[in-house]
């Protein structure tokens, strides 16, 4: 089958708490997956799981048809790049050096980098707005800038897949959409499959080729934007009253509260 994400029979439990159960699902090259669900629906464990941060038995996540569990960590970080949810980082390091940091699995350990690695650096820090304080260090920026910092070390990895764990949840509304927005172009000209949870509805039903709605652990409803975010689905996942409202002048429905 033409995946390049693909689990098998999922499952994950931390210790004896079942978090994932028989989990199938199928990834196609170049689609713009969001993942939604409330909290505790096991969105993160998934993540982590097609990143190999979390241990899976053998044949249960494969990147285009190979088993992840069989692949060397540089063979796995050239494929995949992860932008996980941001959690304090107090490294003294500056901007530059996080995103040459996504050069890693292109230079030899003690390698130093040339200049196609400072040349993808300095395009990741211009499209993602964190050119302009490049030498300033990690500690010193606020979550939003330091959002967008790990966004561009992902971008500067140059991964056929990018997966993201809520990359605007600290950001304000222009960049939201900003970096929604660039995220999804760089899935479509560069052809890279992206997995983003997001949980802002409206930015799923406008960023998303597809969609899979999780809940308690499991597949819920997976499909295009319009047929998974319906008043049912959210009623029945979220337990909130919603209507979905044609736009005067935009295609997609706006989700709304009632
Ligand atoms: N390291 C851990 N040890 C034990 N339980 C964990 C651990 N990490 C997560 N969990 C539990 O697993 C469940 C799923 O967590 P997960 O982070 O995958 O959910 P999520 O859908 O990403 O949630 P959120 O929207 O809040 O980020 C939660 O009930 C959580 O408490």
């Amino acid at each position: 089958m033409n995946c390049v994400v693909q689990t098998e029979k999922l499952d994950f439990s931390y210790g004896e708490r079942s978090i994932l159960e028989n989990l199938s699902i199928q990834m196609k090259k170049g689609l713009f997956y969001s993942i939604i669900g409330p909290n505790g629906s096991g969105k993160t464990t998934l993540l982590k799981l097609i990143a190999r941060l979390l241990p899976t038995e053998h044949k249960r996540v494969f990147i285009n048809g190979d088993d992840i569990d069989k692949l060397k960590p540089k063979d796995m970080a050239k494929r995949v790049s992860v932008v996980p949810q941001i959690t304090d980082m107090q490294y003294e390091f500056s901007v530059y050096d996080i995103v040459m940091m996504g050069r890693a699995p292109y230079t030899s350990r003690f390698g130093k980098a040339n200049t196609v690695d400072e040349e993808s650096v300095v395009k990741a820090m211009k499209e993602t707005g964190v050119y302009a304080f490049r030498d300033k260090k990690i500690t010193q920026l606020s979550g939003g800038e330091l959002q967008r910092v790990i966004l561009a070390r992902a971008i500067a990895q140059e991964t056929e897949i990018m997966l993201l764990d809520e990359p605007i949840s600290h950001l304000d509304i222009g960049y939201q959409y900003e970096i929604s927005e660039l995220v999804y172009d760089l899935c479509k000209t560069k052809g890279i499959t992206v997995i983003n949870i997001v949980h802002d509805l409206n930015i799923a039903m406008r960023y998303s080729d597809q969609i899979f709605m999780l809940k308690d652990g499991a597949i819920y409803g997976a499909g295009k934007p319009e047929d998974v975010i319906t008043k049912t689905s959210i009623k029945d996942v979220y337990a909130v009253d919603v209507e979905l409202i044609d736009h005067p002048t935009m295609k997609d429905k706006k989700v709304v509260v009632k």
